[in-house]
């Protein structure tokens, strides 16, 4: 089964959707995490194990585990989302993009070393840049269209014969990079204008979307202005407000209850 197969199944197994991001800080980590030696791989595996009922995704960001020299503790944390909670999809937060023979070699870092399902991908150097993605059918390619960050803008709502670029990033993606099927789209819940005018051009799509919570995003405009047609379309990310829930003894409880508490929150809206 393909990612946006297995995406669409989990929603509906799970009644979610919630998109668990995992960006392991360890300075936030509660204190007993102090001195472990593998503590990235066993804090994430934990929030993993007690948010994976509520979720219909794990996005990792590649950088979390990098900056630490924890590549191989997000091999084994997406090996352990394979094994423990099969059917979950993990979209590998990398934001790729580069000439296409570098990015040949971006797509089995991914895919094949670390075992992603997707991956996110920048799409400003264009359609031979997607390609070593777009190619392999069976895997997600995840194309940042509209960020949720402060300077999203400055480029993306650039104006080209009136219609914002993003919009065209959009419509170029839908009509022209999906032949396999396997596209999807970055929309930040901070614009929730703008992901109403991406839904619109987009039709199903599924829609990834970053910056509730700790960014300010709104659930109940995401929900209103992001959903597909059949109340699913959407892969809602929260990082900060299910990673660090709590940061007492009680973490895992309270990863789990802010998970459940947005999924509860999203459907309502549905
Ligand atoms: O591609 C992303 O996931 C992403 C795109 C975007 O526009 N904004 C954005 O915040 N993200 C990522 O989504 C996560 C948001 O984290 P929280 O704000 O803690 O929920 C981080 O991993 C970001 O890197």
């Amino acid at each position: 089964m393909g990612f946006i197969e297995q995406l669409r199944a989990r929603w509906q197994a799970s009644n979610s959707l919630v998109c668990v991001g995992l960006d392991p800080d360890p300075a936030k980590f509660p204190p007993m995490f102090a001195g472990r030696d593998d503590a990235i791989f066993e804090f994430c595996r934990d929030i993993v194990d007690a948010t994976a009922e509520f979720a219909c995704a794990f996005k990792p960001q590649i950088a979390y585990f990098a900056a630490f020299g924890a590549e191989d503790a997000l091999r084994r944390l997406i090996a352990h989302i394979h094994d423990a909670h099969p059917g979950i999809p993990v979209i590998l937060d990398a934001k790729r993009g580069d000439i296409g023979s570098t990015a040949s070699m971006y797509a089995i870092e991914a895919f094949d070393r670390f075992g992603a399902d997707a991956v996110t991908l920048n799409p400003y150097m264009g359609h031979d840049s997607a390609q070593p993605f777009l190619d392999r059918a069976g895997k997600g390619c995840v194309f940042l269209c509209h960020t949720s960050n402060p300077g999203a803008g400055d480029f993306q709502d650039l104006d080209f014969g009136g219609t914002p670029l993003y919009q065209h990033v959009a419509e170029t993606i839908a009509a022209d990079w999906n032949a396999h099927g396997n596209c999807a789209l970055v929309v930040g819940a901070t614009y929730p204008e703008e992901l109403k005018a991406i839904r619109g051009i987009v039709g199903d799509m599924p829609l990834l979307i970053p910056g509730i919570g700790a960014q300010g995003g709104d659930v109940e405009a995401t929900v209103r202005n992001g959903k597909s047609a059949d109340g699913s379309g959407l892969m809602v990310n929260s990082s900060r407000g299910i990673l660090y829930a709590s940061n007492g003894g009680d973490y895992t409880i309270a990863a789990g209850w802010a998970a459940q508490t947005l999924r509860d929150e999203i459907n309502r809206h549905r």
